[in-house]
């Protein structure tokens, strides 16, 4: 199978890199449209497969990875319309940007729109995908064999589904680096260094995010097991249930939800 990365930054490179490791595709079959040769190539990629001139990435592959940032689209879109053939699969891992969008701008027609998270980097991101309505199961599971090659993957029928993942697993990364970066500054606080405090913060999530994958208790069952009554963790909960913790974190990822959807507008 052959693959065009349209984009190399983050994910295009995170794609290129997981595909290849994990031997689904070789490396002389990867395609890579960029704004300028790369001056080191960090993988096996063969470098004449490095190209800023999209007719000579796409017609190459039998599947094209869109992978610009939003705001970039609608540029890339008019440099790649028309040139793509009915038997290509187009997958797009941009925030936003609705299928029927990139079947209007490009012309393409076999799309499949995915939303992969960061930690897609070391094989454990999650990804949700949906798929235009002329994609077959055998095209549906080609894609779901590329996108497991970076972790977890779920298909949802509707596509505003997508935006909705954005804003949970997508983001999601960021959320849990935000309130760990505020429990370590905490602990700086309580006298902790920094590598200290880094230390305590990130075995804590490692052990409780383990603990619940192992376990069929739910959230509060597992935070019963942590809170003595009248003890200090039942202290800290009462603190954050005054701040509306669980409020602010559903407003937050409805903002995100709707970001997501004014990108795709
Ligand atoms: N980062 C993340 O955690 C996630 C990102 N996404 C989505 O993935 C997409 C890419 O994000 P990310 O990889 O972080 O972004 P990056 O900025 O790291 O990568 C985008 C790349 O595309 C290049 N580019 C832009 N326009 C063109 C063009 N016309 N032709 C060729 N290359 C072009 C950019 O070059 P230059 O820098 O020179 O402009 C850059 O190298 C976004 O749409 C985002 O919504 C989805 C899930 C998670
Ligand atoms: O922040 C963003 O827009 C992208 C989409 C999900 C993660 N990063």
């Amino acid at each position: 199978m052959k693959i065009a990365i349209l984009g190399y930054g983050n994910m295009g490179k995170t794609y290129a890199q997981s595909f290849i490791n994990s031997g689904v595709v070789k490396p002389a079959d990867v395609f890579v449209l960029c704004k300028r040769p790369p001056l080191i190539i960090n993988n096996t990629i063969p470098f004449e497969n490095f190209s800023t001139n999209s007719s000579e990435v796409i017609p190459n592959a039998d599947v094209i990875i869109l992978s610009v940032k939003p705001q970039d689209f609608p540029e890339l879109a008019k440099s790649i319309s028309g040139k793509f053939n009915d038997n290509q699969l187009v997958l797009s891992v941009m925030a936003g940007v609705k299928m029927a969008s990139i079947a209007l701008s490009t012309g393409a027609s076999k799309i499949v729109r995915s939303m992969p998270n960061v930690a897609s980097q070391i094989g454990m991101g999650m990804t949700v995908f949906s798929a235009s309505g002329n994609i077959g199961m055998e095209n549906l599971m080609i894609v779901q064999n590329l996108l497991n090659t970076t972790g977890k993957s779920l298909y949802v029928s509707d596509e505003d589904k997508i935006d909705a993942a954005t804003a949970v697993s997508g983001s999601g990364p960021a959320y849990v680096f935000y309130f760990m970066e505020a429990m370590m500054q905490a602990a700086q606080k309580l006298g902790f260094t920094e590598s200290e405090a880094e230390t305590l913060v990130g075995q804590t999530f490692m052990g409780a995010i383990n603990l619940q994958n192992g376990s069929s208790l739910n959230g509060r069952e597992l935070i019963a097991k942590v809170a003595s009554k009248g003890g200090t963790t039942e202290r800290a909960l009462a603190v954050m249930d005054n701040a509306s913790v669980t409020e602010i974190v559903s407003k937050a990822i409805n903002a995100a939800n709707q970001r997501a959807r004014e990108l795709g507008s």
